[in-house]
C-alpha cells in the first residue's frame, strides 16, 4: 500500500482521496480553502455526493485519510501526488492553468523525496510537459520526479459508482515505470486500464467529453427538427440508440448540457484546435446549439402566453444542472429563469438539494420548501432538473396548485400520456404535435 497526497478538494479530489483510501492506501488530502478542510476534518462532505460522506467518515476513523492546508506536511511522506485543481475557462474560452502552475511550485517547493506526479486535472495537451518542467525548474531539493497523466471520467452524482465500476482508467507516460506505479496503485479496483504516452493520455479526456456534448447537441437539433415534422424525439432515441455502433446512452434531449465540465471542455478543445489552426468546426457546432438550445425551450414558453409573460408567475422545478447533486455551474436553469425575470415574470423555484441561492438572484425570486409550495397559484411549471422526486410526484394531487395545468417538461422525463388524461397540458422537447394540447392560453 501507498502513501498518496491530492492537491485539491473538489468533487475530483476529494473523491480521488477517498477511494484511495477505501482500497487501502494512505491518503492526505490538501486544499487552500481552510474552511473547507475543518468542514472535511469532521467527517462531513462539503459536496452532495450519494455515498461520499460515508466513505469519508470511515476511512478518516480508520486513519487512512486526513486532510491538511499544510502542503509540507502533506507531502512529508508522500511518494505518489496527485493534482485535481480546478482548470475553468478563462475568457479566451482555453483552460486556465493558474492552479495547475501553483500546484506545481508548490510540489517543487515541498517535496523531500522521490516523488510521481499524477495530473487528474483536465487539462490541454501539453500541460503535464508544463508541469514537469516547472517543478524541476524550481525543485529545492535534489530528488527524482517523474510526471504521469491520469484523466478522470466520473460523473457528479454518480462518483463514487463510477469510480469503482468505470469503463476504463487511463495512465498516460512518457516513460515505463512510473506508469507502472500509478497502474499498482488502482490494481484493487480491477478495471480496464489503458495505456499510452501523455500527450494521448490528455487528448482522450477532451475528445470523450467533447464527444458526448456532440452527441448532446446532435439529439437535441433532431428534437427541435422531431417537433416541426411531427415525429417524437423520444421514439428516435430509442431507434437510433439500440444500434450498437451508436448506443442509447446521451441520447436523451433537453435543456442541453451544463455543469462543471462539458461546457468548459468543449471551449477549451476549440480554443486549441484554432490554436493549431486545426478545424474542429463539429465542436464549435456543438456549443453553438447548446447555447441555444435553453433559449428555444424559453422562447416556447413566452410563445405559449403571446409573447408576453409579464405578470405571469412559473414555477421553475430544479436548479442544479442535473440530478443528484448541487451543482449550479452552468446550470439551464439559470438562464431560464434569467430570461423569464428580464421579461417581468415572477419565478419561483424549487429544488430538493439546492439551498444556497444567494449568489443567484436571491431575494428577486422565491425560494420554495417544496414542490407545493413552488406549484401553488402559478400560471406554468417548467421541469427543469429530472430530479426523482418530479418524476415519482402525485401528479393527480399536484393539479390543484397551479392556476393553469400548464406544464413545460424540458427533460422529457413525465409520462405525458398519463398526465395529459389528468388534465395537464404538457410540453416536452421535440414530441409530437398530436401529444401536445392545442388549446392556447
Ligand atoms: N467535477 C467533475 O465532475 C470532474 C470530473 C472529471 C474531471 N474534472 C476535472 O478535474 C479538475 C478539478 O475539478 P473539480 O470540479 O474537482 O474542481 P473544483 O474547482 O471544484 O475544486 C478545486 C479545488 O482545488 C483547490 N485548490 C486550488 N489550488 C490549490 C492549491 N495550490 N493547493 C491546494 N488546493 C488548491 C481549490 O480550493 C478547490 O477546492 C478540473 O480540471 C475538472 O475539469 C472534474
Ligand atoms: O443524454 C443526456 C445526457 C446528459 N445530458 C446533460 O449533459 C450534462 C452533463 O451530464 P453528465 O455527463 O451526466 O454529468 P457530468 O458530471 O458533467 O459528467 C461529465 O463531465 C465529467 C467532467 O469531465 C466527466 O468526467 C464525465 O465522464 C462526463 O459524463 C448535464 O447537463 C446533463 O443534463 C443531456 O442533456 N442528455
Amino acid at each position: 500500500m501507498m502513501n498518496v497526497a491530492v492537491i485539491g478538494t473538489g468533487y475530483v479530489g476529494l473523491v480521488t482521496g477517498v477511494v484511495l483510501s477505501e482500497i487501502g492506501h494512505t491518503v492526505t488530502c490538501i486544499d487552500i480553502d481552510e474552511k473547507k478542510v475543518e468542514i472535511m476534518q469532521k467527517g462531513k462532505s462539503p459536496i452532495y455526493e450519494p455515498g461520499l460522506e460515508d466513505l469519508l467518515v470511515k476511512n478518516i476513523s480508520k486513519n487512512r485519510l486526513a486532510f491538511t492546508t499544510n502542503h509540507k506536511k502533506a507531502f512529508e511522506k508522500s511518494e505518489i501526488i496527485f493534482i485535481a485543481v480546478g482548470t475553468p475557462q478563462s475568457e479566451s474560452g482555453a483552460a486556465d492553468l493558474k492552479y495547475i502552475k501553483q500546484a506545481a511550485k508548490d510540489i517543487a517547493q515541498y517535496i523531500t523525496n522521490d516523488t510521481v506526479v499524477v495530473v487528474k486535472s483536465t487539462v490541454p495537451v501539453g500541460t503535464n510537459d508544463l508541469v514537469e518542467n516547472i517543478i524541476k525548474q524550481e525543485l529545492k531539493l535534489d530528488v527524482k520526479v517523474e510526471v504521469v497523466s491520469n484523466p478522470e471520467f466520473l460523473r457528479e452524482g454518480h462518483a463514487i459508482h463510477d469510480t469503482f465500476h468505470g469503463d476504463r482508467i487511463v495512465i498516460g507516460s512518457d516513460k515505463e515505470k512510473p506508469g507502472d506505479k500509478i497502474e499498482a496503485l488502482f490494481t484493487p479496483l480491477k478495471l480496464p486500464i489503458v495505456r499510452t504516452n501523455r500527450r494521448s493520455a490528455e487528448m482522450i479526456k477532451y475528445a470523450a467529453n467533447a464527444f458526448l456534448a456532440v452527441k448532446i447537441s446532435y439529439i437535441n437539433q433532431i428534437a427541435n427538427l422531431c417537433e416541426k415534422l411531427d415525429a417524437d424525439v423520444n421514439a428516435v432515441a430509442e431507434g437510433i440508440g439500440m444500434d450498437s455502433r451508436i448506443g442509447r446512452a446521451f441520447l436523451n434531449a433537453g435543456l442541453g448540457y451544463g455543469g462543471s465540465c462539458f461546457p468548459k471542455d468543449t471551449e477549451a478543445l476549440a480554443f486549441l484546435a484554432k490554436e493549431y489552426n486545426t478545424s474542429l468546426n463539429i465542436v464549435d457546432a456543438a456549443i453553438q446549439a447548446n447555447s441555444n438550445q435553453s433559449e428555444i425551450f424559453t422562447q416556447k414558453i413566452i410563445d405559449r402566453f403571446k409573447g408576453n409573460v409579464q405578470g405571469k408567475s412559473f414555477a421553475i422545478l430544479g436548479l442544479a444542472f442535473k440530478p443528484n447533486t448541487d451543482d449550479l455551474r452552468e446550470a439551464p436553469a439559470l438562464k431560464i429563469i434569467e430570461k423569464l425575470l428580464s421579461l417581468g415574470a415572477k419565478v419561483k423555484v424549487y429544488d430538493p438539494i439546492v439551498q444556497h441561492l444567494n449568489e443567484y438572484q436571491a431575494g428577486v425570486l422565491e425560494h420554495c420548501q417544496s414542490i407545493q409550495e413552488c406549484m401553488d397559484n402559478v400560471d406554468a411549471t417548467l421541469l427543469v432538473t429530472e430530479w426523482d422526486e418530479f418524476i415519482e410526484n402525485d401528479w393527480k394531487e399536484l393539479r390543484k396548485y397551479p392556476n393553469q395545468p400548464l406544464l413545460f417538461d424540458g427533460r422529457n422525463i413525465l409520462p405525458t400520456d398519463k398526465l395529459v388524461k389528468l388534465g395537464w397540458q404538457v410540453e416536452g422537447i421535440g414530441q409530437a404535435q398530436k401529444r401536445k394540447s392545442v388549446e392556447v392560453i
